[in-house]
């Protein structure tokens, strides 16, 4: 099997090196096309995979085509795939917004094409991310797509209802905790600890209540309540988030991207 990226940006490179690193694909397996060819000639220098000079190379090559180019940047993009898809093509698109239905309209209706959303923590093998495929799609199929995306994180089925709402807490909301943790370590350097210092200490504790919610088993709040002892500290930081609409304010972001992706799909 060959494996084709349209696009190596952001997620595209941290797919590559995740491939490139396990053992369970080669790296001269994998093909790669960017409107900037030398952003294909570094990753060809530096993981030993294939820079192609068009998409009608790419096609050529390989099997499993990966979109990954901006969502407003595939009009520009599907015309040239769909002049050069062939019966062993399979699609793969990590785009926000574009759902099975548009891939289906814009190259062809029998083609098989999965829908997967991952997260730039792909970068680090901590992605969590999902897929949901079309119905031509087989389990040999998925099964190597799944295990392409298991070498960046982990990989659950989503069914397509709930993929604008997944991309949001699953595909944006990283960019949310970094802000916070950003937060917690410029509230830290106000009092006088060095930024890096407090950078490490507000990343390390997000990451430890992370895995307390993970297997604990028990709900959030029950683990705020073991935090707060009564007439201690955190009570007073707890009611102080709450009198600022901090639960709100939450909702109002995670609504925002939600609709922006569903409109994408309009
Ligand atoms: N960033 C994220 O956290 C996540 C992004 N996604 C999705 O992944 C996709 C890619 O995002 P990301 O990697 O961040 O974006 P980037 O902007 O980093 O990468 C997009 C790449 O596509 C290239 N490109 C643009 N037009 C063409 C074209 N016509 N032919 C070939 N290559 C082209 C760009 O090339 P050039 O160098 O010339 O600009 C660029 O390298 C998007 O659809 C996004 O929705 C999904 C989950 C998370
Ligand atoms: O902001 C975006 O459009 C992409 C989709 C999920 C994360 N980044």
């Amino acid at each position: 099997m060959k494996y084709g990226f349209i696009g190596l940006g952001n997620m595209a490179t941290a797919i590559i090196k995740g491939m490139c690193k396990s053992e369970d694909f080669e790296s001269s397996s994998i093909h790669g096309f960017n409107r900037t060819i030398a952003k294909a000639t570094t990753l060809a220098t530096t993981y030993g995979i294939h820079a192609n000079n068009s998409i009608e190379e790419l096609m050529a090559n390989c099997d499993v085509i990966i979109l990954s180019v901006k969502p407003q940047m595939l009009p520009d993009v599907l015309p040239e795939v769909k002049k050069h898809l062939l019966d062993r093509h399979i699609i793969v698109s990590i785009a926000a917004g574009k759902n099975i239905s548009y891939f289906q309209e814009n190259l062809s209706a029998t083609t098989p094409i999965i829908r997967v959303m991952p997260n730039i923590n792909a970068i680090v093998g901590a992605s969590t991310s999902c897929y949901t495929a079309s119905e031509q799609v087989t389990d040999a199929q998925l099964q190597l797509v799944t295990s392409l995306f298991e070498t960046v994180g982990t990989i659950i089925e989503v069914p397509e209802n709930l993929f604008s709402i997944f991309t949001t807490i699953g595909g944006s909301s990283p960019a949310f905790t970094y802000m916070y943790i950003d937060a917690l370590a410029r509230a830290a350097v106000r009092e006088g600890m060095p930024k890096n210092m407090a950078l490490d200490i507000a990343a390390n504790a997000v990451l430890g209540s992370a895995k307390m919610i993970l297997q604990s088993q028990e709900h959030p709040w029950e683990l705020v309540d073991r935090v707060c002892s009564p007439g201690g500290t955190t009570i007073q930081g707890v009611s102080s988030l709450q009198s600022n609409h901090f639960e709100t304010t939450i909702h109002d972001a995670v609504a925002a991207v939600t609709n922006k992706d569903r409109n994408l799909s309009k």
